[in-house]
């Protein structure tokens, strides 16, 4: 694919380097290495130690985030904006081309009005007036405009494409790392503040949202400074000998005033705005009270509990410190006085070159318009190069945060020279782990602490232990959806860590006690366990069969084509033109209904043959004894050949100890530990932990 082989030369280079996840101490704000560490430095408030400003803060106007952009720009925007080109070369050299010559529009557009004021002051000052030069004036200017119009809507649709194609290679790449990203890498708040600008930057190219500068704008900084370069000399061109030098000085000078004043102004809010650690502070905390007003997820327990009023005091507080934040210093700091003088102050001097001009005997009509309109165009140009070229600033960080997050290497990925293929062995899968201890990022207490036990291939284990002792959590460190801190965990042999997780995924399938309800159809429900035999239809309806959820999938209203009906975030939509009502129409499911999904998705993957390590989180919770009793038949049933060999290493963690005495052996979880392991029937015998939560649970 184009988008692909293009994109790797430079945004995957070959060190593939994971950033460190701080910044190295002394002076790597003014040095920075790599496009993350200036991206990182450019986040830090001036004068406080490790704070951050939140993402998508503009960054203050300072002589280090200058030499910062200075340093992005260099090291990838001239390789970014190649790649670009490389997407569609013909149309951007184009649209570069037709972005030079619509710079020049206004210069041409001043001249020509010039020569029909010039015209009509003939016709005002003398008797020998020609109406067909003045007819063919107009009608060059009537053309003039047409052939502008038609170039400027050529120039938009232009645009547009090319802006199109950019837009879909950076959501693509988004896109692509966003599924690469593993759950420890998310886990980090640096990465994903970097995910978050990198989204902003992606967004910038739907035309400006958040008012950020779209990448391909620069090219629009090139054109403003030809515009200010055709007017420039069509001033000089008016203006000779060292009387119109003077006025020629005087009209730059009025020119820059608003400029420099704004400039100031300017510099002087942005060291202010986003600095403090309290309104950064207060936009994290609006934003997230934003989230909880409009997730659904959360609905039922802002109406239980009657949290809105309190959601909306808590955001309106919050939002008021963002808003107070945000509002310009002139605005807070200048009275209405003030800016009304210094805009007549403005008007006044850039008027007085004008009527200087006009003192001069030698200047026609004509000229003074030219004159007139060109410095007007010039202090408009101006004014956008000077927008521009502060919003490039902010643009140039955002895409230093696209480009660094590409650079991100999922935590789990093992080093190219560590990797080892997956070996199945006969049975199943064993498992040996020693010393596992792990600690989620933020907690100060291990959820898992020195866990030791071992599982030969083909047996069956059920982990059992009271709420919050590490159960599921040992269950992500087996199934490599987490990384552990210390000790070591051998499967077939091998060290887990070398294995890379795609391969070793799909060599198990899971049940997760918190599994994803996707806003789908059950089809797709339950076909995504197995994406390959998603179209297959025979498969779909065997895994529903195995989860016992036939009679469910024919109650429903359109069988495997029903719309599921979820609460939260992990919705599909496909927009379609044809109004299918039963695509529509949604259809709500129990706990217990959607846990059968669950399993049948589970089962899709399950039963195929390399598959070796079936791990259920609480499969069975919210089943009834008969339906919890058969899943139990159907694993063990596919967990053996015909014959009765094994053939697939089962794990299963329950709550319902009556389960747990079909597994070969049972671990008793306490306080993140396996407190005791062996048989049933030993550990009965042993008369431990798990004695008593057996025969309190008979
Ligand atoms: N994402 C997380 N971040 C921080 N701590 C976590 C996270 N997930 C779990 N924990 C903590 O880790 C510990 C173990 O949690 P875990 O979910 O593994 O327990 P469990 O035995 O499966 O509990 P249960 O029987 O209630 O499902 C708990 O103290 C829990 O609060």
């Amino acid at each position: 694919m184009r988008h692909r082989s293009i994109s790797r030369k430079l945004l995957f280079p070959a060190d593939f380097e994971l950033p460190p996840r701080s910044l190295p101490t002394g002076n790597s704000k003014l040095d920075p290495e790599t496009i993350y560490e200036a991206w990182l430095a450019s986040r830090q408030i001036p004068g406080q130690k490790n704070s951050y400003l939140v993402p998508g803060a503009p960054r203050p106007l300072t002589l280090e985030n200058a030499r910062l952009a200075l340093f992005v720009t260099r090291t990838c925007t001239f390789d970014f904006l190649r790649i670009l080109w490389g997407l569609n070369p013909l149309r951007t050299t184009l649209m570069m081309a037709l972005n030079i010559v619509r710079s020049l529009f206004p210069a041409v557009r001043g001249y020509s009005q010039a020569l029909i004021v010039d015209e009509l002051q003939g016709l005002v000052a003398s008797d020998s007036f020609t109406w067909s030069r003045l007819a063919y004036l107009i009608s060059s200017e009537v053309f003039r405009r047409l052939i502008e119009g038609c170039l400027d809507s050529f120039a938009t649709s232009n645009e547009n494409t090319v802006l199109g194609s950019a837009r879909f290679f950076i959501e693509y790449k988004q896109m692509e790392q966003r599924v690469r990203l593993d759950v420890p890498t998310m886990a980090d708040p640096t990465v994903r503040a970097l995910l978050q600008e990198s989204d902003l930057f992606a967004r910038s190219f739907g035309g400006g949202g958040f008012g950020m500068l779209s990448p391909l704008d620069f090219i629009h900084i090139f054109s403003l400074m030809t515009e200010i370069a055709s007017h420039l000399i069509l001033i000089v061109s008016l203006t000779h000998g060292p009387f119109y030098f003077g006025i020629l000085s005087l009209s730059i000078f009025s020119t820059m005033l608003p400029l420099v004043l704004s400039w100031f102004s300017c510099s002087r809010d942005q060291t202010e705005s986003p600095a403090s650690a309290k309104e950064a502070r207060a936009s994290d905390r609006q934003e997230r009270l934003r989230n909880l007003a409009y997730s659904d997820i959360h609905r039922p327990e802002i109406a239980l509990f009657g949290l809105g009023d309190w959601i909306l005091k808590s955001w309106s507080s919050a939002r008021k410190v963002v808003l107070a934040s945000e509002q310009p210093s002139y605005a807070r700091k200048t009275s209405i006085i003030d800016q009304f003088s210094l805009v007549e102050l403005v008007y006044a001097v850039q008027n007085l070159p004008l009527l200087l001009l006009f003192q001069s005997s030698s200047a026609s009509l004509g000229s003074l318009t030219v004159y007139h309109t060109s410095i007007q165009g010039l202090v408009y140009a101006f004014r956008n190069l000077v927008t521009t070229t502060r919003m490039a600033f902010q643009g140039i960080f955002l895409m230093s945060a696209f480009t660094a997050s590409m650079k991100l290497k999922p935590v789990l990925n093992p080093k190219h020279e560590d990797m080892a293929p997956f070996t199945p062995v006969h049975g199943g899968v064993s498992i040996s782990a020693k010393g596992l201890t792990y600690t989620y990022p933020g907690s100060s207490e291990p959820a898992l602490k020195n866990v030791n036990f071992s599982l030969e291939a083909g047996e069956t284990l059920a982990i059992v232990g009271y709420n919050g002792s590490g159960k599921s959590t040992l269950a992500k460190i087996l199934l490599r959806i987490d990384d552990y801190d210390k000790g070591s965990l051998l499967v077939n042999g091998l060290d887990i860590r070398r294995y890379h997780p795609a391969e070793y995924h799909s060599h198990l399938s899971a049940v997760f006690q918190g599994f994803s309800k996707f806003s789908t159809t059950v089809k797709e429900n339950v076909g995504l366990g197995n994406v390959e035999k998603i179209g297959y239809r025979q498969a779909i309806e065997t895994a529903i069969h195995l989860a016992e959820a036939d009679t469910l999938v024919q109650s429903l209203p359109n069988g495997l084509k029903t719309m599921l009906e979820t609460p939260g975030f992990e919705s599909f939509s496909y927009p379609t033109l044809v109004n299918n009502d039963y695509l529509s129409q949604r259809h709500g499911l129990s706990g217990g209904e959607w846990q059968r999904i669950a399993l049948a998705r589970a089962f899709m993957r399950a039963n195929e043959p390399g598959v070796d390590l079936l791990l259920f989180d609480e499969p069975t919770s919210s089943l009834d004894a008969h339906a919890q009793n058969q899943i139990f038949e159907t694993l063990e049933k596919i967990s053996r050949t015909p014959t009765g060999e094994r053939r697939k290493t089962i794990i299963f963690i329950t709550h319902r100890l009556s389960t747990a005495r079909r597994a070969d052996k049972v671990a008793m979880m306490e306080n993140g530990t396996i407190s005791e392991f062996g048989s049933h029937d030993e550990l009965i015998r042993k008369n431990g932990s798990y004695a008593s939560l057996y025969n309190a649970s008979v």
